[in-house]
C-alpha cells in the first residue's frame, strides 16, 4: 500500500486542463521528485494531493483511504512553499507556529525537540518570521510540517527562493531528516540535480501529463525521452552526490 497514491486525477480550471489522467504513487517513507519545465502541472499535482484543489476526475489517496479535508483535525499532508510566507503565520512566534502543528496531547518540549532538528537554536524560539532569514524562515517551516507527523510531507521549489549555498543548506537538512526520521516525501522541483539528490524515484511532467517516471538513478542516466534529455541537458554540472 502507498503512502500517496494520486489515482487517474484530473484538474481544470474552466475549460482549461491542467492535469489530465495523471496517476503517481510515492511508497512509505519513498520520495517522489516531480521535475518538469515552468507549467507542467508540477504544483497543480502537489496541491490536488493536499485537497488544496477539486479535482474533475479520478482520486488522492492516503494510505489507501481518500483524503478529507477535517476541520480542526491536522492534515494527514503538509505542505512546505515556496515562499515560507505561505506557510507561516507572521503574527505567531517560532515556538507558536511548531506548537500549533503539534498533535493533542504532545509535550511543550517537543517545540525545542523540532527546532534542534531543523538546526535552529533555542534562541530563535521567541522570533517572528520577518526576524529570521529565508533559510531560517523555511527551516521553521519544515519543522512545523514534520510536527504535525503528518503521513506524506510535500515540497513545492523551496529552494527556488534562496541563495544557491542556503538551497544546498536545506537539501542537506531534508536528506538527513529523511535518514533520521523516515518520512515520505514528494518533492516538486524544476531542479532535476536536486530531484536526484534527495529522492529515490522521478516522475516527469509535461502539459499535465506525466512522460516517464521511474528510480532517481535510471531516470538521470538514461532517460527513454527526448523532452527529460532535454530537461537533463539545462543542467549544467549534474555531478554526482551533489544537491546543485
Ligand atoms: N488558479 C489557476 N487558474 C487558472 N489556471 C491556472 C491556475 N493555477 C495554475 N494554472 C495553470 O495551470 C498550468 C499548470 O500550472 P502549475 O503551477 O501547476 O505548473 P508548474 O509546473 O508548477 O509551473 P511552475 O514551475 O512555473 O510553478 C499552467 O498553465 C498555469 O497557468
Amino acid at each position: 500500500m502507498s503512502a500517496l497514491h494520486l489515482d487517474r486525477i484530473t484538474v481544470r480550471y474552466g475549460r482549461v486542463t491542467v492535469l489530465e489522467d495523471l496517476s503517481l504513487s510515492v511508497p512509505w517513507a519513498g520520495a517522489l521528485g516531480i521535475v518538469g519545465e515552468s507549467g507542467s502541472g508540477k504544483s497543480t499535482a502537489a496541491r490536488a494531493a493536499c485537497g488544496l484543489v477539486p479535482l474533475s476526475g479520478g482520486q488522492v489517496l492516503i494510505d489507501g483511504k481518500p483524503l478529507r479535508a477535517r476541520r480542526g483535525i491536522p492534515s494527514p499532508v503538509q505542505m512546505i512553499f515556496q515562499n515560507p510566507a505561505a506557510s507561516l503565520d507572521p503574527r505567531l512566534t517560532v515556538a507558536a507556529a511548531i506548537a500549533e502543528a503539534l498533535p493533542r496531547g504532545r509535550p511543550a518540549n517537543e517545540v525545542l525537540r523540532y527546532l534542534d532538528l531543523v538546526g535552529l537554536e533555542a534562541v530563535h524560539a521567541t522570533r517572528r518570521p520577518a526576524e529570521l532569514s529565508g533559510g531560517q524562515r523555511q527551516r521553521v517551516a519544515i519543522a512545523r510540517a514534520l510536527a504535525a507527523e503528518p503521513k506524506v510531507l510535500i515540497g513545492d521549489e523551496i529552494t527556488s527562493a534562496l541563495d544557491v549555498s542556503v538551497q544546498a543548506a536545506i537539501l542537506n537538512l531534508l536528506r538527513r531528516l529523511r535518514q533520521e526520521l523516515g518520512f515520505t516525501l514528494l518533492f516538486i522541483s524544476h531542479n532535476i540535480a536536486a530531484v536526484r539528490y534527495l529522492c529515490d524515484d522521478i516522475a516527469v511532467m509535461q502539459g499535465g501529463r506525466l512522460v516517464e517516471a521511474g528510480p532517481a538513478d535510471q531516470i538521470t542516466r538514461a532517460p527513454t525521452q527526448p523532452y527529460t534529455r532535454a530537461l537533463l541537458d539545462a543542467v549544467p554540472r549534474l555531478k554526482e552526490d551533489s544537491p546543485c
